[in-house]
């Protein structure tokens, strides 16, 4: 209870957050510190929830920005939308201030309370129905995955998903009833998820910790080789259901490399498979020489190494395990949930440690029939295919063209002055400022170009805009001609790997010119603005 008899929802940066300061100068520009308080009262107006759910909104969303976000925002314009994930993190966190409220309510508040809960699920569910999209969905009736299924009901999973096959993303989960925020779709136990203890118990544990720094995920990794051909695995099972290839970015041929050649995600390709090919040529043939009978030479080889890579890369998962230790997993049955840029699940890294369960709860509703979406994290599309293999669909605000920018005022020491950031670019279709001076570029990348000195609107100021504008539409014009052209003549005929290398390369020709078009309604803005001093002063001149 607040002042008046008037509730309050309490919404605050976490002390922990990585980005604390950065989060509370954008909210003391906006009239709150840290921590801030929204009172509410249904005594107020008709659309009180609205309102409220509006300003909690806007705060809560500041204590959600990821990195990126924060680089992409600016104080002085409202807290508005940053992006489907911080959405669905903010309105979730303000679900959960209410439900605590509610716990504690007497019941005239109880209904205020109950009031103010439906219209932030109607906002959730409003944000799911806008990133609903038409895919084909089919029934899977692989025997392989059946029997996974069955094994886990017979070791404890309760599930409410059902597998089958979806178009473009091989196997996914649908739910099989409606399913409500706060449901939990799905619950493994301990038990069952692959982790580090299962090589301890092998005689290859007895071998590898031998050698010097070799991690828990290497050890597994190389456990995981084995277990896959072993007829005795109590993972059988789970081995038989996985893909004979995964077709990630680590698998990408001459053709996809070549189309990549001068992007980012060629060098983020090439660079991964170097650290693996150098990690296996450190192991291999040196293990399979000394230990034949434990690394089996057929088992070991580079291709087999890369799958076991890959399969890692695409299906593992962080887990804190009730004893409070941080492995990584695989996660036999959840290891079929595909991801999205607007999840159903997104938190769900934690063991029960009262059931000993890894839960899978929702954030947003899904109904029967729909494929049930998890978040495996804020991935730019470039990580995604390298270590995935796809490129999802619809904005992903982490798909950034980082720019190479040096801060030029530094000390006698050679440090610099002043901390900068690392300027980017996004798609500039992301931002709702594109008026003058803000041209739906990264406001912050356009301070670092401006001059303090000089007043806002100045024709010295505007020359300065100009100038700007002008070095950035040649850098990206560079960046454009880098890409070449698109051939879209004969994509249906193409390989997979260079179907999605050349789907990349649209994705980055896209952002880069919507950067150009912003450069260029912007020098426009700049010219209008610039031909009205010119003809004010000839007036002046004229009088
Ligand atoms: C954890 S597995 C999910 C299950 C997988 N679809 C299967 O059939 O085994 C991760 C892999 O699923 C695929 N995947 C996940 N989300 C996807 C999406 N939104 N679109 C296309 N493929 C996706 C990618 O191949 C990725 O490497």
């Amino acid at each position: 209870m607040g002042i008046n008899d008037r509730h309050s929802l309490v919404l605050k940066i976490s002390k922990d957050d990585p980005l604390l300061e950065k989060k509370k100068i954008l909210m003391h520009i906006n009239g709150s510190e840290s921590e801030v308080r929204i009172y509410f009262s249904s005594a107020t107006c008709p659309e009180w929830t609205k309102i409220t759910l509006q300003a909690a909104l806007r705060y809560a969303r500041v204590i959600h920005l990821n990195e990126a976000e924060l680089y992409f925002g600016r104080g002085d314009v409202p807290l508005d939308f940053y992006s489907t994930r911080n959405e669905l993190e903010s309105l979730n966190s303000i679900l959960s201030v209410i439900d605590t409220l509610l716990s504690g309510a007497t019941s005239k508040s109880k209904e205020d309370l109950q009031d103010l809960k439906g219209a932030t699920i109607d906002l959730i569910s409003s944000l799911g129905d806008k990133n609903d999209e038409e895919i084909r969905i089919e029934k899977c009736s692989c025997s392989t995955v059946e029997l996974l299924l069955q094994w886990g009901k017979n070791n404890g999973v309760k599930t409410k998903l059902q597998i089958a096959y979806i178009e473009g993303a091989g196997r996914g989960a649908v739910a099989m009833e409606d399913l409500n925020i706060g449901d939990t779709a799905l619950e493994i136990p301990e038990s069952i998820i692959i982790c580090e203890e299962l090589v301890y118990e092998t005689e290859m544990f007895h071998v590898l910790k031998e050698i010097d720094g070799i991690s828990a995920e290497t050890m597994l990794l190389l456990w995981s080789m084995n277990e896959r051909y072993n007829p005795d695995s109590k993972f059988k099972i789970y081995f038989e259901t996985l893909p004979e290839s995964f077709n990630t970015g680590l698998s990408f041929g001459l053709d996809a490399l070549a189309a990549l050649e001068g992007t980012l995600l060629f060098e983020e390709i090439m660079q991964a498979k170097e650290h693996l090919r150098t990690q296996y040529d450190e192991l291999f043939p040196m293990l399979c020489c000394n230990h034949p009978d434990i690394f089996k030479p057929e088992l070991y080889t580079w291709d087999k190494f890369l799958w076991a890579c890959e399969l890692w890369y695409s299906n593992s998962m962080k887990v804190v395990f009730a004893d409070g230790k941080l492995r990584t997993c695989l996660v036999p049955i959840a290891g079929f949930l595909n991801h999205s840029l607007c999840p159903h699940i997104m938190h769900y890294g934690k063991v029960d440690s009262v059931t000993n369960f890894l839960k899978f709860p929702l954030l947003l509703p899904c109904r029967e029939g729909e494929q049930c979406y998890l978040s495996y994290g804020n991935f730019s599309s470039s990580h995604l295919i390298t270590f995935y293999g796809f490129l999802p669909k619809g904005d992903n605000s982490c798909d950034v063209i980082p720019l190479d920018i040096n801060t030029p005022e530094a000390n006698d020491s050679g440090d610099c002055l002043e901390s900068d950031p690392m300027h980017m670019v996004r798609g500039t279709w992301l931002s709702s400022n594109h008026d003058i001076f803000y041209y739906g570029l990264p406001p912050q990348l356009l301070d670092h170009f401006r001059d303090d000195k000089l007043h806002k609107k100045t024709y010295d100021y505007l020359v300065k805009e100009v100038e700007i504008l002008e070095l950035l539409q040649s850098v990206f014009n560079e960046m454009m001609d880098g890409l070449g052209e698109y051939d879209y003549t004969e994509s249906d005929n193409l390989n997979w790997d260079v179907k999605l290398a050349l789907e990349f390369k649209d994705l980055q020709r896209r952002i880069i010119s919507s950067v150009l078009a912003s450069c260029s309604s912007g020098l426009k803005m700049l010219e209008t603005e610039l031909n009205q001093i010119y003809s004010k002063s000839d007036k002046d001149g004229l009088a």
